[in-house]
């Protein structure tokens, strides 16, 4: 990978027409947050969303910037977790919002992981026929992916994100390091997508990860932060390049989709209660449809072991065994019906070898019903 000047900092430009923006990345940003957010706001009062477990370690950091930039701030604590991505915290934020008088000159700002970058987002989207908001991502997953591209929402009884709108943030402002501070369980979840750029059609990326993916959890090494950084600004560029060609996914976009349609249905059959983590599913889910792409022919099964080996030495469940509850294949491929990517009924599935991932359709859901079944005994052959 190509060495920036400082190794710690990179911007990266998100072209949109009128909705373009800018995601920093730099050590140390929360330090310096009024510098790079006053130039993106229109008025001088933001209302902050987070949760307890941010507000906790990153309130104290963030309330004096804004004191420092003269933006007057209203905090919103949520429950961390993904439960918090529902209709009922959803109503409840809009009419705090509402009482507190927002306007549509105030901008929002979503400080916390992905749950919060969702649920703020789909917030922002809707209040008042819409509203601008600023994502500060503070988990690894939500500095590589949710952040950016403007995908919002919420969870449903009916599953995943089923509820939610395409809405861009003025800019996405990361500081990596925050990281020291996220539990490793988390790390692992968010280095899921991580890898998922390379899979996708990156392979250079994922020989990379390969080599160097260990040292971004381990705190011994000096290079942790640099790696971690590199890590964060070749997923930026690999999900700005694809939102700035297929905004709302009529296309290529379904390509960041790989691993989510097994994962998606993986989350929703466990509960959003922390039994498996978004990412966890994702790399369940990417071991999955590789395998099944090395059933229909378009992956070796050397490229299959290749992620499995991987993601066991950075101590990360690669099968459906793996989470520890009893899961039934056949619930699992019901829940996948329901995913966004259907059209007439037939479910589209990202496959293909390392670096070589497209949109299938047609797929014989005996072999997916097969693939599910042996991810659930933790049988995959290795
Ligand atoms: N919109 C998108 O494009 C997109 C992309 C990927 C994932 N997602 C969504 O993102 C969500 C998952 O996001 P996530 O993995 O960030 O989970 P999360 O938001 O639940 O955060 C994970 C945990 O980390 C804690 N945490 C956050 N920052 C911390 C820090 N710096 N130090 C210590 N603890 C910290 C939180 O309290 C929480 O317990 C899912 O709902 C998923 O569907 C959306
Ligand atoms: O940004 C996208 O597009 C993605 O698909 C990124 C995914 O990592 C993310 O989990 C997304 O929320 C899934 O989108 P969905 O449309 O399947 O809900
Ligand atoms: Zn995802």
């Amino acid at each position: 990978m190509p060495n920036s000047p400082n190794p710690l900092l990179a911007t990266v430009h998100l072209p949109l027409g009128d909705r373009s923006y800018d995601i920093i990345i730099k050590g140390g940003l929360l330090d310096e947050l009024e510098t790079h957010l006053k130039p993106l706001l229109k008025a001088n009062r933001v209302f902050v969303i987070t949760e307890t477990t941010v507000a906790g370690l990153y309130e104290s950091k963030v309330a004096a910037a804004l004191a420092r930039g003269g933006i007057t701030a209203h905090w919103f604590h949520l429950t961390p977790g993904e439960a918090t991505k529902s209709f009922a915290v959803y109503e409840k934020l809009l009419n705090d919002l509402l009482a507190c008088k927002i306007e549509r000159s105030d901008v929002i700002l979503a400080l916390g992981g992905g749950v919060i970058g969702d649920l703020a987002g789909f917030v922002a989207a809707s209040l008042l026929r819409g509203i601008d908001f600023i994502q500060i991502p503070t988990t690894l997953l939500s500095q590589v992916d949710s952040s950016v591209g403007g995908k919002t929402g919420i969870n449903t009884a009916h599953g995943k994100n089923l509820v939610g709108a395409f809405h861009q943030p003025l800019g996405v402002l990361i500081d990596p390091y925050v990281l020291k501070t996220l539990p490793v369980r988390e790390l692992q979840a968010g280095y899921a997508e991580v890898l998922k750029y390379g899979l996708i059609d990156d392979p250079t990326f994922f020989g990379w990860l390969l080599e160097n993916g260990k040292t971004m959890f381990d705190t011994s090494s000096n290079r942790q932060l640099a790696v971690q950084t590199e890590a964060i600004k070749v997923s930026c560029e690999a999900k700005a390049r694809v939102v700035a060609e297929d905004e709302r996914e009529s296309g290529k976009r379904a390509l960041l989709n790989l691993g989510h349609t097994f994962g998606h249905a993986l989350e929703a059959e466990c509960g959003y209660d922390g039994t498996l983590l978004h990412g966890e599913g994702v790399a369940i889910g990417m071991v999955m449809a590789l395998d099944l792409s090395v059933r229909l022919g378009l992956a070796n099964p050397d490229e299959r072991d290749m992620l499995i080996n991987h993601l066991k030495s950075v101590g990360m469940k690669w099968s459906a065994a793996d989470i520890g509850v009893p899961l039934d294949a056949g619930k699992l491929l019901s829940h996948m019906a329901k995913d966004k990517k259907a059209k007439a009924g037939s479910v589209g599935f990202i496959l293909g070898g390392i670096g070589k991932a497209a949109m299938h359709r047609g797929i014989d859901l005996d072999l997916v019903q097969a693939v599910l079944h042996d991810s659930v005994c933790g049988t995959v052959t290795q």
